[in-house]
């Protein structure tokens, strides 16, 4: 494959990074920066890109995304081509896509997920979810490990699919901890949502409001509560996947200020839309909008953004999981049939940029941190991602703040044929975008071929487990939180303790109480060893 010019400088821009932002020139060679800095020269042959009066970024990271995938009874219809070419369309440069097991299967679903995004366009990485419990699973995410997937998603709803129990989160998160893997959760109380929705379809509403009705807010707090509870006890890192309401906000914002290392995930759609297209009177129209958690009214959107704003939410996805006309219209006449899931791979960068600078309440180098380097510090593969620097691969984009420009399902890349935006005008354009040292898009055009997508190995052990043998001293030093653990005191040492008590310390207060060898130091974190960084 013919890559183009083996320099490109982008030059006369505003480099933006998420700690910093100055006038300077990027030259990329080949695939990676190689000078960030005043009036850099040209090397014979190089394509110049003029960024004089515009900004120049590090290329976007969608790090919640579902190419392809097969959910309620449907596929997805962006594949790995359509929905990358999408997201170069729209200034993000790499993706995290949700592997799924095969039958329970993790490693056939590797394999499945990576011969699926053979066929795309952009750099990539993987998520893998955990839909059941045994020792084969916990075996295959330590393999998983090696092959360059640092997280697990576990479903706390969608019953009787994908699902699970709290006894096979605790394993979940307990084995994420021993491989340094970031558990990550889809946080809605599955039990509750069920009995919603046979309630309110008995209630004779069938429509796509009844999708809104049927899972509240309160579900989606609760369950988020009850993760980062046991995320704190376990004393593994949690990540929050789209963070749809204030009050599941408030919890990762709590379990923050208890100094416990929780991340939160708004999506673009949260961000910037409300339920009110739900109750459309068009079913198509309406049933576009159906996610789960569900899109909620305006009062949750400005919380969501004003948390992004404080910092009490860490960084955007898009949970990019597109169901045409059609394949929603399996819904038309029972709402719980609806493919969830709505698109933004491509309009997350806008959508943000007018939502959150456009409107003051991010700068631009915020703009960068939660689209680009949060991702990558998330996902321990910063600063070869997230940051225009000598070394970090060339993925970047240039926006021009003072174009204007409207979205819509005429002009979009995604195969979906609808666009949960459909007319909103967005302040600001990503105008070119380069794609490891190539420019994919530029003046409107998209250049990309399937087959050229990478897979980015992300290896576990990243900065959110850094300390963690410390914490678990620490803790096993008070255990169940405040009570002294008295020997041969009768019951193991008193009752619980607050927020404070943690696995580790209920290990050390056991191992104490039955005269094992007093203040045992709980298990060292077996972070197996780092894969390499080299592609498949
Ligand atoms: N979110 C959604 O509605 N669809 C994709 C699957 C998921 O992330 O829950
Ligand atoms: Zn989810
Ligand atoms: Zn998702």
């Amino acid at each position: 494959v013919a890559r183009g010019p083996q320099y490109v400088l982008v030059k006369g821009g505003t480099v933006v990074n998420h700690d910093a932002s100055f006038k300077a020139d990027v030259l990329i060679n080949g695939q990676t920066i190689e000078a960030v800095g005043p009036n850099l020269q040209a090397p014979k042959g190089a394509k110049v890109v003029d960024a004089a009066g515009k900004l120049v970024m590090p290329g976007g990271i969608d790090p919640h995304t579902h190419l392809d995938m097969p959910f309620m009874g449907q596929v997805a219809c962006d594949d790995f081509f359509s929905g990358q070419a999408a997201a170069l369309a729209g200034g993000t440069t790499m993706h995290i896509d949700f592997a799924l097991p095969v039958d329970h299967d993790l490693m056939e679903g590797y394999k499945t997920w990576q011969a699926k995004a053979v066929r795309g366009c952009s750099d990539y990485g993987f998520h893998m979810a955990v839909t059941s419990w045994s020792d084969k699973v916990a075996k295959d995410m330590g393999e998983l490990t090696k092959l360059g997937i640092n997280s697990f998603k576990f479903f706390m709803a969608y019953k009787g699919a994908l699902m699970v129990t709290d006894e096979e989160l605790i394993n979940g998160f307990s084995r994420c901890k021993e491989l340094g893997a970031l558990p990550q959760v889809h946080a809605e109380n599955g039990d509750a949502v069920a009995e919603g929705q046979r309630r309110v379809f008995e209630a004779g509403i069938t429509g796509p409001e009844g999708h809104a009705l049927s899972r509240p807010a309160v579900l989606e707090a609760e369950a988020t509560g009850r993760a980062v509870r046991l995320a704190a006890w376990v004393g593994v890192p949690l990540y929050v996947v789209h963070v749809m309401s204030a009050g599941a906000a408030e919890e990762v914002a709590r379990a923050r200020q208890r100094g416990e290392r929780v991340i939160g995930e708004p999506v673009a759609s949260g961000l910037a839309l409300n339920e009110s297209w739900m109750w459309h009177e068009d079913f198509s129209t309406a049933a576009q909008y159906v996610m789960s958690p569900p899109i909620r009214a305006a009062e949750h959107g400005a919380a969501l953004r004003a948390a992004l704003a404080g910092g009490a939410l860490q960084l955007v996805a898009t949970d990019h999981a597109v169901f045409n006309s059609t394949q929603k219209a399996v819904g038309r006449h029972d709402f719980r049939l609806i493919p969830n899931g709505v698109n933004g791979i491509e309009e997350r960068m806008h959508v943000v940029w007018e939502e959150m600078v456009n409107s003051g309440l991010l700068t631009p180098s915020d703009f960068v941190r939660v689209t680009s380097a949060a991702a990558a510090m998330a996902f321990n593969v910063y600063p070869r991602k997230g940051l225009l620097a000598p070394g970090s691969d060339a993925d970047v984009v240039v926006l021009d703040p003072a174009a204007r420009h409207v979205i819509s399902a005429r002009s979009h890349h995604s195969a979906i044929d609808t666009n949960v935006y459909e007319g909103k005008a967005i302040r600001g354009k990503v105008v070119v975008t380069v794609s490891r040292g190539r420019v994919v898009w530029e003046n409107g055009v998209l250049d990309v071929r399937p087959g050229t997508s990478r897979y980015v190995h992300l290896p576990p052990g990243g900065p959110l487990f850094e300390g963690l043998p410390a914490r678990d001293a620490a803790a096993a030093a008070r255990p169940y939180g405040a009570a002294p653990v008295r020997r041969g005191g009768g019951g193991g040492g008193g009752g619980g303790g607050g927020e404070g008590g943690t696995a580790a310390a209920a290990v050390a207060a056991a191992a104490a109480a039955g005269g094992a060898e007093k203040g045992a130091a709980p298990a060292e974190a077996e972070f197996e060893d780092e894969p390499s960084r080299e592609e498949l």
